[in-house]
């Protein structure tokens, strides 16, 4: 079963079509997205989760149609590039807040705050105002607020991007883990670590989206930069 399938899919804002119309199918494993800067990475992931609405098409996610917003939005962990979280508040403030929000969601599992912390290494910065956080330490508290429903299916922007080595590393690893029984899209600009992490890969380019992979088939860095060259 697919965890997410879209069908003359067309992503954009308003009057501008971004990509589409598109179909594809992501099943449990990590795909990478890959496209030019621009090309409509961030929008495309957006719509999967229900934040901005389809153009056209159809788009099921964990078997709910996609229109329906917030059914699809409580069962997706999604990480943009802003930060969801409140910078005033410290880390433990801003763990509990979202603690009572996804307390609100139906039938979601969810996560305690010492799991959590333990789990993203957050001990040192739990009594510390967000405000006075890096970016990547930042992100880390994002990834435990996303993690606290356990959701099936994992969205993240770049997350890979500005890391140092060692929480890089920590987070690839992360992405193999929920890669194991979830379904992970990630994007990316750097086509070798893709292609180590990856199992399947998006390419969004011009208004398509070629998918490569996932059937077993070997992919290479030439295949996946072949297919970026298209578009300028
Ligand atoms: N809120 C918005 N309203 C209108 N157009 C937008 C909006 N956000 C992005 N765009 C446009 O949509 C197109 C795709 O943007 P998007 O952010 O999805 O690309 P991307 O592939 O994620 O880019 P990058 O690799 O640079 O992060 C761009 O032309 C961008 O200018």
């Amino acid at each position: 079963m697919s965890t997410a399938q879209a069908t003359g899919l067309v992503v954009g804002y308003g009057d501008t079509e971004v990509a589409g119309p598109l179909d594809l199918r992501l099943r449990p494993g990590i795909t990478a997205l890959l496209g030019r800067n621009g090309s409509g990475k961030t929008t495309l992931m957006r719509t999967l989760c229900g934040i901005i609405p389809a153009l056209r098409g159809t788009c099921r996610v964990l078997d709910v149609e996609v229109e329906d917003g917030a059914a699809v939005r409580s069962r997706v962990g999604y990480l943009g590039h802003e930060s969801a979280l409140a910078t005033s508040l410290t880390v433990e403030q801003n763990l509990e807040f979202w603690q009572s929000v996804t307390g609100t969601y139906p039938e979601v599992t969810r996560v305690g705050l010492p799991e959590l912390i333990e789990r993203f290494d957050l001990s040192e910065l739990v009594s510390r105002k967000v405000a006075t956080l890096s970016r990547g330490q930042r992100q880390r508290v994002d990834l435990a607020r996303l993690a606290m429903t356990d959701p099936e299916f994992v969205v993240l922007d770049e997350p890979l991007s500005g890391l140092d080595p060692v929480y890089a590393a920590q987070t690839r690893d992360l992405l193999r883990d929920w890669g194991r029984e979830r379904t992970v899209l990630y994007s990316t600009h750097s086509v070798p670590e893709a292609i180590e992490l990856a199992d399947a890969y998006l390419i969004v380019t011009g208004h398509e989206v070629v998918e490569l992979g996932g059937d077993g088939t070997a992919v290479t860095e030439t295949d996946i930069l072949e297919i970026l060259g298209r578009t300028s």
